[in-house]
């Protein structure tokens, strides 16, 4: 039985909220879901389609917009251009909804949140868009690739345009559309609680259907091999409401990880006994994939930069049962004499632009600018500069992102090299969306040579 809430009206909250006052979708959404508990399960399915689609099509939306509007959309009262997004987001891509309901929907939300002298403008947007939307062509890519891409694939332009310059556009469009294939989700086994095998059992029992990773082609060397160890304790599971409620969650059999993260701590390697750092650590992914790899030996010294983090990572730890990992508080910006030449392996999973999880984290390619990735690439470099020093002779440095651009990769493993002499660069790979796993994501290793 369906409640008698507007979801319409809760998701146009959520637009105003996520594009006129900065606030990430997810924990919207969440806190909106968290809140109207009582929903039910297609109510809750509608609400969150809609609003992560209208955001994710939000430069289409807004193209096919303005192709029909005299006003233009950055001109337009916030709530109505966001209640115009959704309705045009309703009538391209849910096919499901008659068109006229849609239509008719918007024009009483319109009314009755004080914009009843706007509701016939609605109204003659929408409804031209139902006459003529089908005959609106995207740019043309021969002419304007750019903005084809950009209007095509709703991404900003000056993210096309450095991809462009640094994958060419056919690969460009490759990464774009992987970003839109549905991803399944990647977890993978708690060997210290149980078998592969035992975890795939105690999952069919929960109904959750569980299929092997399967063989992911690589190119031969490390990285081959690292992902070949994955295939053993790695699953993709569909088929369940609520992951927190199910009891192998509970039980931290496993942890939810895209196949590309799963691989900084194969490329690690730990030994058993070694002493690790992982200087950015919440909220504990790769940290607890370690620490399960040293079963109960040696220790994860899991750092990040506030209580509320580390609160993350302890809760990761006690669900897990990690005898070998512990949460500390320290900004990793701060020099720590206490911590020179003490670990085996030093962990830099450094903040980063997360332009290669666009495809999760729909709305950070409207959030980032070109400003704040150049600030960002500081950053990643003086945390760099000030951990790298913990590192013991022979140890190993990981560096690695969650995004694919240059600036924040390769030239940064390039300026550690320039920077730090005594290190050498041993494995470098940038994965691209939909490559090993579903997120783009950048790992660099290096060992740190004797002293001369
Ligand atoms: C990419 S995330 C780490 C993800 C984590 N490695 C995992 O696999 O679960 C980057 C982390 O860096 C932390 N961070 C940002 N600035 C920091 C600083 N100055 N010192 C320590 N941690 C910082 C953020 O709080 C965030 O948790």
């Amino acid at each position: 039985m369906t409640t008698n809430t507007n979801i319409r009206e809760l998701v146009l909250d959520i637009l105003i909220e996520v594009n006129e006052k900065d606030q990430y979708s997810h924990l919207v959404i969440r806190s909106v879901l968290d809140k109207y508990q009582y929903l039910d399960k297609k109510e809750r399915a509608f609400l969150t389609r809609l609003a992560e689609g209208t955001i994710e099509h939000q430069i289409e939306m807004d193209y096919m917009i303005d192709s029909f509007s005299k006003v233009k959309v950055r001109k337009m009262k916030p709530l109505i251009r966001n209640l115009l997004r959704m309705s045009v987001y309703q009538l391209r891509y849910m096919d499901a909804i008659p068109d006229s309901a849609v239509c008719n929907e918007a024009v009483k939300l319109a009314k009755k949140r004080g914009f009843r002298q706007l509701s016939g403008f609605v109204n003659g947007v929408l409804r031209s868009i139902v006459r003529e939307g089908d005959k609106l062509l995207y740019p043309d890519a021969a002419i304007e690739p750019k903005r084809y891409l950009e209007v095509k694939y709703s991404v900003p332009g000056w993210i096309i345009k450095r991809w462009m310059k640094a994958y060419g556009f056919e690969q460009t469009e490759t990464i774009l559309s992987n970003f839109y294939q549905e991803s399944p989700l990647t977890i993978r086994t708690n060997r210290t609680k149980c078998t592969p095998e035992e975890l795939q059992t105690r999952l069919i029992n929960e109904q959750v259907t569980v299929e092997r990773i399967g063989k992911i082609p690589a190119e031969s060397g490390e990285f081959k091999d690292a992902l070949g160890r994955l295939e053993d304790y790695a699953f993709k599971i569909s088929d369940f409401d609520h992951l927190q409620s199910l009891q192998t969650f509970q039980d931290g059999d496993f942890y939810v990880q895209d196949l590309s993260s799963m691989l900084v701590a194969e490329m690690a390697a730990p030994k058993k006994g070694d002493y690790v750092i992982d200087v950015c650590a919440a909220p504990g992914g790769k940290s607890s994939h370690i620490a399960e790899l040293m079963d109960g030996t040696g220790m994860v010294e899991a750092r990040d930069l506030t209580e509320y983090k580390t609160d993350l990572i302890e809760e990761n730890i006690r669900r897990h049962g990690l005898s070998n990992m512990k949460a500390v508080c320290m900004d990793a910006t701060v020099f720590d004499r206490d911590s020179v030449e003490k670990a085996d392996i030093l962990v830099c999973d450094l903040p980063c632009s997360g332009l290669g999880v666009m495809g999760k984290k729909t709305d950070i390619r409207y959030k980032m600018t070109e400003a704040k990735e150049k600030e960002l690439v500081q950053l990643q470099r003086q945390i760099l500069k000030t951990v790298i020093p913990y590192v013991k002779e022979n140890g190993t440095v990981i560096y690695s992102t969650c995004t694919i651009d240059r600036a924040e990769n390769e030239e940064n493993a390039a300026w550690i090299e320039r920077e730090f002499p005594e290190l050498s660069l041993v494995a470098m790979k940038q994965m691209l969306p939909g490559e090993a796993g579903n997120d783009g994501f950048f790992i660099s290793k290096f060992v740190r040579r004797k002293h001369e």
